[in-house]
């Protein structure tokens, strides 16, 4: 049988700064409007969740107004796009050909159609593919006519969104179970796509939803995936079955298989040797261990960053063992998103899960529409919220509500929910999902990181009494003081996360009464806002006696359950 080389490719994006400086005003908007824009999120959880999305709308918010240094260096097209980033700008200057159309026609569909072709086969989409992708897409955007409201180019969008989701297979694909007695999963896949972590990624994944595993280690040929599959396991809870390097892979599988059974186990994942290249041995090897097995599911772990080469890998594995699906690792990397829509077409097989990092909670369902949604640029919003809702308890949410309506959100709250954020995961992806954020680049999220670290450190060395009345902060410079000496940080940084924790609580105040139909319930505080903004922005010293009577004339003018009318700076 003829070899497929492995060549990884880590293609570098093309340069483009031309497309990051023409995005860039947008990028600039949608930054901006995520503090509030992303209604979306807001909407879809009850109201009880909604004190957790205006904090993370908030926290973005405040984040991205650190990462003025890094939107300058995007101005300048020195930062690269973020994941399918490439292809999402393509797509992007296809909608932008039919801007002044009435109505989409043969003609004016050409110029478009030729950008999603070119940004199809950029991104590593395997030719046959985009020429079905494109044929598909034409025929509908022609046949569509005016529709009253909708501009042509968002029926384009539309049109490329629900083929996007049929190219990538509509449904999401869900991992089977066996119907009686233990599951067995084998994982196949050449050298370095990570399938040992994928291993302990997926029994840490089923664990979340109840269901005990053993992990088998069967890859004989590499002595350290032995050593990295315990420690792993180690990290994750897991029981590992271990019998050296000396057996046989398909009778370590079958006595893992015993050892599972007796410890009764749900579910038992089989971690196999990789090779640089698929060759008949390591063929012959998983025939073998999947006789012994049995296998509910046969899953090829494949690198998304390979492009078209994965769905050449899934089709060749598959026609060689027999698969079930494929388990799509490092789309958090640079990869430009060939994988993703070439497997399920090229293979006929689903693409199952997911790897988006190292992390060992970084492994999820593959959904073919927040993918298209993804590369479309409209943010994974699904993904995002179920990942919100995971990390922070109802309870936790409707108490930080309360503190909101108070306006009693303090620096405890502030950091509490800064950490469930971080526990979402990475800022990197976490950002990705939310719409309006695709573009942010990967500088920008490591300075809104280092940025939140920076709030972190100067929240750490208050008092509890300072953590729960901000006001003391704000009225007294040397208590900022201390505060910046003991994190080292400056006194203006101090100043500036003080006034920050103030517009917060008027903004997430603001957003809860819309959100509950309050709507301009307290308009006094908007004018606070207003002033605080302007202390931030100018020099210390010098705003913080201008806003002062506004502060206290604003405070004044509320409802709120303070005694004294103290904003920041007032004596
Ligand atoms: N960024 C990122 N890295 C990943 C992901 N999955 C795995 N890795 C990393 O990829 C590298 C290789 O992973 P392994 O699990 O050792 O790969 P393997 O397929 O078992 O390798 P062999 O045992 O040599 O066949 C490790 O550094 C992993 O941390 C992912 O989804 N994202």
């Amino acid at each position: 049988m003829e070899a497929i080389p492995h060549s990884v490719v880590v293609s570098r994006h093309f340069s483009r700064n031309s497309t990051i400086n023409r995005s860039f005003s947008k990028q600039k908007s949608a930054i901006k409007s995520t503090k509030f824009c992303s209604s979306l999120t807001g909407s879809s959880v009850s109201i009880g969740n909604s004190s957790k999305n205006l904090f993370t709308r908030e926290i973005w918010g405040w984040v991205n107004s650190k990462s003025s240094t890094t939107i300058k260096r995007a101005e300048r097209g020195v930062v690269k796009a973020e994941m399918f980033g490439q292809l999402t700008s393509g797509l992007e200057s296809a909608w932008n050909k039919l801007k002044g159309e009435e109505v989409l026609t043969k003609d004016n569909i050409v110029e478009p159609m030729r950008e999603i072709r070119r940004a199809l086969l950029e991104a590593d989409v395997s030719l046959p593919v985009v020429r079905r992708f494109v044929q598909a897409v034409s025929e509908q955007a022609v046949g569509v006519g005016l529709i009253r409201g909708v501009k042509p180019d968002q029926q384009l969008v539309k049109i490329v969104h629900s083929e996007l989701v049929k190219l990538m297979g509509g449904e999401v694909s869900e991992l089977n179970f066996a119907k009686s007695g233990r599951t067995v999963i084998l994982l196949a896949g050449l050298q370095g796509v990570g399938k040992t972590t994928v291993c302990a990624k997926l029994s840490y994944y089923l664990k979340k939803q109840g269901k005990s595993s053993m992990l088998v280690a069967a890859d004989v040929y590499r002595p350290a995936a032995i050593d990295q599959l315990v420690i792993l396991g180690e990290q994750v809870g897991v029981p590992v079955y271990t019998a050296g390097t000396e057996v046989k892979p398909s009778e370590i599988a079958r006595r893992g298989l015993e050892e599972a059974k007796k410890k009764k186990m749900d579910v038992v994942i089989v971690d196999t040797a990789g090779r640089l290249q698929i060759d008949k041995s390591m063929m012959e090897e998983l025939k073998e261990v999947k006789r012994a097995l049995n296998p509910t599911e046969v899953l090829l772990v494949v690198d998304a960053m390979t492009g078209q080469e994965a769905a050449a890998l899934v089709t060749t594995f598959n026609l060689e063992i027999g698969i079930t699906g494929a388990i799509l690792t490092k789309l958090d990397g640079d990869s430009r998103g060939g994988a993703a829509l070439s497997v399920r077409e090229v293979s006929g097989k689903p693409i199952k899960l997911v790897g988006r990092g190292e992390r060992m909670e970084d492994l999820e369902p593959f959904y073919p529409d927040r993918m298209a949604g993804r590369i479309l640029g409209m943010g994974d919003v699904l993904s995002f919220v179920e990942k919100a809702q995971e990390v922070m308890k109802q309870e936790d949410a409707e108490e930080l509500q309360k503190k909101i309506m108070s306006a009693k959100f303090d620096f405890n709250d502030f950091l509490k929910q800064t950490r469930s954020v971080a526990r979402m995961g990475s800022m990197t992806r976490v950002m990705g999902m939310i719409p309006g954020m695709g573009k942010v680049t990967p500088a920008q999220i490591r300075d809104a990181e280092k940025s939140l670290k920076i709030m972190e450190s100067m929240i750490e060395v208050m008092t509890p009494e300072e953590r729960e009345k901000p006001e003391l902060l704000a009225e007294s410079p040397v208590l900022r003081k201390r505060i910046a000496k003991d994190s080292g940080k400056t006194e203006q940084q101090v100043s500036q996360l003080v006034a920050q924790l103030f517009q917060m609580r008027i903004r997430m105040k603001n957003l809860m009464g819309i959100m509950e139909g309050q709507e301009g319930s307290i308009p006094a505080l908007s004018g606070l806002e207003e002033a605080l903004k302007a202390e931030t922005k100018a020099p210390p010293g010098t705003a913080r006696r201008k806003s002062k009577s506004d502060s206290r004339k604003q405070f004044a003018g509320t409802s709120d359950t303070r005694p004294s009318p103290r904003g920041f700076g007032s004596k």
